[in-house]
């Protein structure tokens, strides 16, 4: 079958096939997929239920000239694959290789970058505003899930849309999942006959439903559409994963998202060879938290899944709430719990927290909400690339008062965390990378380096080695709050009288240790909190001198600003070098590979701390 497909180049080549191979063509598009997420990972399932959808849609609007919009772009393979970016589908997701999602710079059948969900009738809109203002007269056709129209944005474009003489066409792409199972009245609703009568009464003409994976219904419908001269909407039913039965029988995600090698014996299963990730750790205290309080309840928008949250619903089905694809909605809803008397945690993607900004600010800080943030694939994430590292949390959640900001090193870290913030009078934060957990270093796992004593400049911040100790048994033991409130900064290497320390926050520590291990004179400060600062702790690691300040996140108004802004304030001036997430979008890539380029591991800030103190040839 790859043959029908290796004849097509282009869009054209698709317009130019007989019907009659178009199933081949089908068939050899879900080929290219499969193998294509065997190899490399990807968004194997959602791509899978779209084949029809994007052949016919190529046979009936002709691209560039007419444009189309993919909600999100996960289930875009096909498009790819058939825009000329065949031969180079082995680089998916990788350095340099094709994008995630879509994006215009890739190829100019690519309408607009995407990657966050609910933004396509909006961006769609605007286009088919602009064209027209500018004289263009091509179709633009927004092609949107069932889980994005959970999400409000999709709302206020489709109101926006249903009101304009505008003739928008909409795609929904039925398949009554998100990632895993929809939740909420509107999904429920497209699968009733009121389906029609809610498209219509938004002002679309609504065509459907049409089954998604019947080539000749598809192209009828859409070409209907095509000749619309209003809005309207072609409500497509499809499965999600179809063609592939590991990813069909993949009750949870019909194999929505996949690393390399994650099907073993026909099952799709994640596979990190077997080490916990942090988001399992901190799904594991969360899980102590929700059986020691029954005030305690979790929040996450459309993430069960990929935030390791599926046990705790099955264990707790009436206290840990799926709200759908809808980040504000779970935010002020956590507001609204914690107004109750309640302690909702909320966990979320830190990418996808941007989309609830103002609900942070004015539903949550104003009010000083007891609100717990769990804030997940903070950092580099890799694969998805420049629409969801996770690089601005610590920025953009500094200046607001009230919010304290944790981030733990290790997993044992998170228990601690957890509980501290649960005991918060006000909303704080936890922030924890996308991965697997570290190994415990030496220091941590035989107890603490020796501290020399005191600190020189002020009170001692805390004994480290009490602390630690408390870290390190709850960590064996079931945590009860009393063992908190952690104090704030943790000397992890603490030497008197140092030249030059490395101040980190969160899982950087660990290389910070390990680059500090060969330098005698140096000591490493885990800041613990981006904010508040433990300021006598940072102006101890100002007296040497020397400080390097290290975080994953934009060095932006991160963690390293505020260290400027204390010696600043506090009328010290030690050198000081930041490293962290530079002032561009990161690209898809390894995550391992991009710290190391930017100098975010153990080799890069042993450099840092070199130059600073001019032996960079030592
Ligand atoms: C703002 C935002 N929140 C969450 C996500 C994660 N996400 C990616 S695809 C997806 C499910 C989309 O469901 P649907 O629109 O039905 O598409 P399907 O995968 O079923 O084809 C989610 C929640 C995202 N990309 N953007
Ligand atoms: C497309 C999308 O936004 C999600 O599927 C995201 O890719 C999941 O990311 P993780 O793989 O880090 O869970
Ligand atoms: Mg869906």
């Amino acid at each position: 079958m790859a043959d029908v497909l290796s004849g097509v180049a282009s869009p054209t080549d698709v317009r130019a096939l007989p019907e009659d191979a178009l199933p081949g063509l089908c068939e050899a598009l879900r080929e290219a997929i499969i193998t294509t997420c065997g190899r490399v990972g990807g968004h194997l399932g959602a791509s899978l239920g779209a084949v029809e959808l994007i052949v016919a849609l190529h046979r009936v609007f002709h691209t560039p000239q007419d444009a189309l919009l993919f909600d999100v772009g996960h289930q875009a393979y096909a498009h790819k694959l058939l825009t000329g970016r065949r031969d180079r589908m082995h680089t998916l997701r990788q350095a340099d290789g094709i994008a995630p999602f879509l994006d215009p710079r890739e190829s100019h059948h690519d309408a607009l970058a995407a990657g966050h969900a609910c933004t396509a009738i909006s961006a769609a809109l605007g286009l088919l505003s602009g064209r027209r203002q500018l004289g263009h007269t091509g179709h633009v056709v927004a092609v949107v899930g069932d889980g994005a129209l959970t999400g409000g944005l999709s709302f206020e474009g489709l109101n926006n849309a249903g009101g304009s003489p505008l003739p928008l066409v909409v795609v929904l792409n039925d398949n009554q999942m998100s990632i895993s199972a929809n939740v909420g009245a509107i999904p429920a609703l497209l699968r009733t006959r009121n389906a029609r009568a809610f498209f219509e009464s938004l002002g679309f003409t609504y065509l459907g439903p049409v089954d998604g994976h019947d080539l000749g219904a598809l192209t009828r419908a859409l070409r209907e559409a095509k000749a619309s001269s209003r809005p309207v909407v072609v409500h497509a039913l499809t499965k999600k994963g179809r063609g592939f039965p590991p990813a069909e029988a993949d009750e949870q995600t019909r194999g929505h998202a996949m690393g390399p090698y994650e099907w073993r014996d026909g099952k799709l299963v994640r596979s990190r060879g077997g080490r916990p990730t942090y988001s399992e750790a901190f799904a594991q205290v969360l899980g102590d938290a929700l059986e020691r309080d029954p005030r305690v309840v979790a929040v996450t928008p459309a993430m069960l899944e990929g935030s390791a949250l599926t046990g705790l619903k099955a264990r707790f089905p009436d206290r840990v709430h799926d709200v759908g694809i809808a980040e504000q909605h779970a935010v002020t809803f956590c507001a609204g719990l914690a107004a109750a008397g309640a302690k909702p945690i909320c966990v979320i993607y830190s990418t996808f927290l941007q989309r609830a900004y103002d609900q942070i600010v004015h539903d949550v800080c104003l009010p000083g909400l007891p609100v717990v943030f769990a804030v997940d694939r903070a950092g580099l994430v890799g694969a998805d690339g420049a629409t969801h590292q996770g690089a601005y949390d610590v920025s953009f959640l500094r200046p607001l008062p009230g919010l304290t900001q944790w981030a733990p090193v290790v997993g044992e870290d998170l228990g601690p965390m957890l509980a501290t913030a649960l005991q918060a009078p006000g909303p704080s934060v936890l922030r924890f990378p996308r991965g697997t957990l570290p190994d415990l270093p030496p220091e941590m796992a035989q107890g603490w380096a020796d501290a020399p004593g005191p600190s020189s400049l002020g009170q001692p911040t805390h004994d480290a080695r009490a602390d630690a100790k408390g870290t390190m048994d709850s960590a064996a033991s079931r945590l009860t709050p009393a063992a908190l409130p952690i104090p704030g900064a943790r000397w992890l290497k603490r030497v008197a009288g140092s030249r030059l320390t490395l101040v980190t926050l969160g899982p950087l520590g660990l290389s910070a240790l390990e680059a500090a291990r060969s330098e005698p004179d140096w000591s490493v400060l885990d800041a613990r909190r981006a904010w508040p600062l433990d300021e006598a702790a940072l102006l101890e690691a100002a007296a040497g001198g020397h400080v390097v300040v290290a975080e994953e996140g934009t060095v932006r108004g991160g963690l390293g600003s505020a260290v400027l802004e204390l010696y600043a304030a506090s009328g010290v001036s030690p050198r000081v070098t930041l490293l962290g997430m530079p002032d561009v979008f990161l690209p898809h890539g390894d995550a391992r590979v991009q710290r190391t380029q930017l100098g975010l591991d153990a080799a890069g800030l042993r450099r840092a701390g070199r130059a600073l103190l001019g032996e960079e040839s030592r």
